[in-house]
């Protein structure tokens, strides 16, 4: 059996028998990156048991198997949404003052790596590549090194990383963040983001080698970047045939004439949803002309509920949407429509397609994929806008958007409004070159790309095991493994 890609996440998109679509990103991007490649996906099964020790369940699905470990109530609560979303996520997302850090959940955090670990371990072959993914399972490329694996692996950061200043607030930040050294290839969205961990590294006296890579503790880890993207020709298919969609058909009935502006997030205090709201309703304020002819539409699937933050901030967006509409509204148009459900990739690309502009705001995103999924959605003879976000990691690469900073509300009204008023000349001078970026720079690219550098300096490496296994200093318990 030849080397198997190993894809090791806490969300894993699992064939799902009642078709509920997975509404995060990296699910999304990992699933669309696996499509052509045999291998094993190993995660969390979304399910909780109270088993002392539940055997994973396995579902094989043509070239993928997946390997899916139940988490207990407590699990859930101290690894994910403790230290992983109450903490690491905030601190990620320069918001080290939002977290909620406890000692009880980190030792669940390092409680369900270990776990993970003991799981993968035995389904673990000497040439297997394992491919890590985001913040919930920093930890594991200690703990399969320290289980004797010395395959690659790698790690893929999906979120952004803070500056060394606030990666520092986290308690644990040495044994957490520092355990990322243990990994072959750490990758990261943006340069800004990689340059970050990087001044991290050296501020704990990492030395920088001559082959870019970074030596700390006996160890070398390779950093890069690697901007995930999205499967571009599927989406632009999906988009010519959306009108197909029922529910996109009868969502642009209901329209008649209006135009339409659209969001859709998961429902997270990170998204910027409050301060866009804020921006319409500025909008509105400052564009009596267009009141009564355009719909804001915000898809917004609720996500981590159980965390207290994305309690308050729904309370915070119902209560907004609840002011504009009842300020502006009448009985005849109601100026935002929200939704907490989530909708199937088909039925997406349909909305994306019917909307003049996207208001992708978020105060700070890894990448955002809902922005690259609405310009692959557009109609290239006649394409709405996207207005962007300066802090999503999409912003450095899709430059002809209507960048704007979320904070500034009323920079983000007259984005709105010079969106929905752009001639068709400049909205497909600015769409053209985004797309062409989009289709190049797709899923598969990211994965190959990622993947190549993953398996690069493996001669090295190999090398570097056999002096060390020559001059008796090897380390690990099968020494001879890879030679
Ligand atoms: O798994 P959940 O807790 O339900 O959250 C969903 C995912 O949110 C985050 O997505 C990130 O990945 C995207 C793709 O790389 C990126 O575009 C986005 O900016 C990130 O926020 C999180 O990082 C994932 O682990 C979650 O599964
Ligand atoms: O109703 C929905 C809402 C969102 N999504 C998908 O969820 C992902 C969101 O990824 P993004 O990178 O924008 O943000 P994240 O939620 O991962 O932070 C995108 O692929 C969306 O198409 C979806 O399938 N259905």
């Amino acid at each position: 059996m030849g080397a198997r890609l190993i894809i090791v996440s806490n969300r894993v998109a699992a064939p799902d028998p009642k078709g509920t679509p997975s509404a995060g990103g990296m699910a999304v991007a990992v699933k669309a990156a696996l499509k052509n490649r045999r291998g094993l996906w190993f995660g969390w099964s979304g399910q909780v048991s109270e088993e002392p020790d539940p055997l994973p369940r396995v579902i094989d699905a043509k070239r993928v198997t997946y390997v899916l470990v139940d988490l207990s109530k407590n699990d859930v609560q101290e690894y994910y949404n403790g230290l992983a979303n109450s903490v690491l996520w905030p601190i990620l997302h320069y918001r080290g003052d939002m977290q909620e850090y406890s000692r009880a959940d980190a030792s669940g955090y390092l409680r369900v790596n270990r776990m993970f670990a003991d799981k993968l371990s035995p389904l673990v072959a000497e040439e297997d590549v394992i491919w890590v993914h985001d913040y919930h399972l920093m930890l594991l490329g200690h703990e399969l090194r320290a289980r004797g694996h010395r395959n690659r692996i790698g790690f893929f950061l999906h979120t952004p990383c803070a500056p060394p200043d606030i990666l520092q607030t986290l308690p644990l930040h040495e044994q957490i963040f520092g355990s990322l050294v243990h990994y072959d290839l750490v990758g990261f969205q943006t340069a800004n983001d990689r340059d970050n961990f990087a001044r991290y590294l050296v501020a704990r006296g990492a030395s920088p080698t001559r082959g870019g890579a970074y030596e700390f503790e006996g160890r070398q880890v390779k950093l890069g970047v690697f901007g995930v993207s999205i499967e571009t020709k599927t989406y632009m298919r999906l988009a010519r045939n959306a009108g197909r969609s029922a529910m996109v058909a009868l969502v642009k009935e209901s329209l008649s004439d209006n135009r339409l502006v659209l969001g859709v997030d998961r429902l997270d205090y990170t998204k910027g949803i409050p301060d866009r709201i804020k921006a319409f309703e500025r909008f509105l304020e400052d564009c009596p002309e267009w009141r009564g002819k355009v719909t804001f539409l915000q898809i917004t699937p609720k996500s981590r509920s159980d965390v207290k933050e994305y309690g308050e901030i729904e309370s915070e967006v119902t209560g907004l949407i609840g002011r504009v509409n009842g300020r502006f509204g009448d009985a005849a148009w109601t100026p935002i429509r929200y939704v907490n459900r989530s909708y199937s990739r088909t039925v997406l690309a349909g909305f994306y397609r019917a909307a003049d502009v996207a208001l992708v705001t978020p105060l700070r995103d890894g990448m955002n994929l809902v922005a690259k999924e609405y310009l692959a959605a557009q109609d290239p003879e006649n394409p709405g806008v996207l207005v962007l976000s300066e802090f999503a990691g999409a912003a450095r690469e899709l430059e002809q958007a209507l960048i704007v900073n979320p904070h500034e509300t009323d920079a983000v009204a007259s984005a709105i409004k010079h969106a929905l008023e752009m001639p068709l000349d400049e909205r497909r001078d600015r769409h053209a070159p985004m797309l062409s970026h989009l289709q190049v720079n797709d899923i598969t690219k990211w994965a190959e790309d990622y993947l190549s550098a993953l398996a690069d300096g493996r001669q090295t490496r190999r090398l570097l095991d056999s002096l060390r296994v020559f001059f008796g200093t090897q380390q690990g318990r099968e020494p001879m493994a890879t030679l």
